[in-house]
């Protein structure tokens, strides 16, 4: 397998390692419906069995480690476990087997990342900083340089139930990146940004790689990852198939996405 480069390093600091970590989602397989009364009646008289727990193994085995330093791109099919591994590394989700050891605190950056809808995005920047464990004074500092980072203009001061997908994507990206983070955890939050704003979050990923922090990034854009890391992890329906340079693993993935 092939060795990124912050991995041949002699410095090199594990900042996460997941040990052949399973993640196993328990859905209930019904008939539809949720467990009401009706359904259970309707149930008895189609004679149908009580709904079936099934179990779908999303994430499967998989091992790495990650560094200081590293910006990793997790590549895959939809479907293939991305988001979850994520989820996962985030500590949102318990493995079935295995594990996920993180030195820092890791912080998620997805697209569903809660805000408050009926609050204005002002509002929101500051309660993000303070929840992120800025001082009022820090907020207060930190707070025009966010917004501008947002580019998310006079929008500021509407409510966030008014922006759209893009705008409120940008606001969260730039309320989490105005903090050094261990390890920053970003799930698709930069595709649905314009190429100006590409340009600016890829800067800024490089900025918290250069502060010593590790970054995972998942995208369905192969040119974003490129951009952006230095590393890769290919899943494929859970499996790690490929984990080393990202030039080395986009290639091998393209390789195999146009042979199937
Ligand atoms: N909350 C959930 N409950 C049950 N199954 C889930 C849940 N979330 C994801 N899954 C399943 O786990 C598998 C992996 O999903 P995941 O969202 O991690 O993939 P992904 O690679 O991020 O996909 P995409 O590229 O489409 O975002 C899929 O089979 C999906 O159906």
């Amino acid at each position: 397998m092939a060795v990124a480069d912050s991995m041949s390093s002699s410095t090199a600091e594990p900042t996460v390692i997941a040990d052949r970590l399973d993640i196993i989602y328990k859905v209930i397989a019904g008939q539809g419906g949720k467990g009401t009364a009706a359904t259970a009646l309707r149930r008895i008289l189609k004679r149908q069995d009580r709904p079936t727990i099934r179990e779908v193994h999303a994430v499967k085995s998989v091992s790495f480690t990650a560094n200081k330093g590293d910006a990793i791109g997790v590549i895959g099919r939809n479907g293939s476990g991305k988001s979850t591994l994520l989820r996962a590394i985030a500590g949102l989700l318990p493995p079935a087997s295995g594990a996920v050891y993180t030195g820092g605190r890791p912080s998620l950056l997805g697209v569903n990342a809660a805000m408050m809808n009926d609050l204005t995005g002002d509002r929101n920047v500051v309660l993000g900083c303070l929840a992120m464990g800025m001082s009022p004074a820090e907020v207060q500092r930190r707070y025009d340089e966010i917004v501008e980072f947002s580019g998310i203009g006079d929008f500021i001061d509407l409510p966030m139930s008014t922006y759209s997908s893009g705008m409120a994507a940008r606001l969260k990206f730039a309320i989490a990146s105005a903090k050094t983070h261990d390890i920053l955890l970003v799930d698709e939050a930069l595709a649905t940004g314009d190429a100006e704003f590409r340009v600016r979050s890829e800067r800024k990923i490089k900025e918290l790689r250069d502060q010593a922090g590790t970054v995972f990034l998942v995208s369905h854009s192969l040119e974003v990852v490129q951009e952006t890391c230095n590393r890769a992890i290919w899943l494929d329906a859970g499996v790690l198939r490929l984990d080393g340079p990202v030039k080395e693993v986009v290639e091998a993935y393209i390789a195999s996405t146009r042979a199937g």
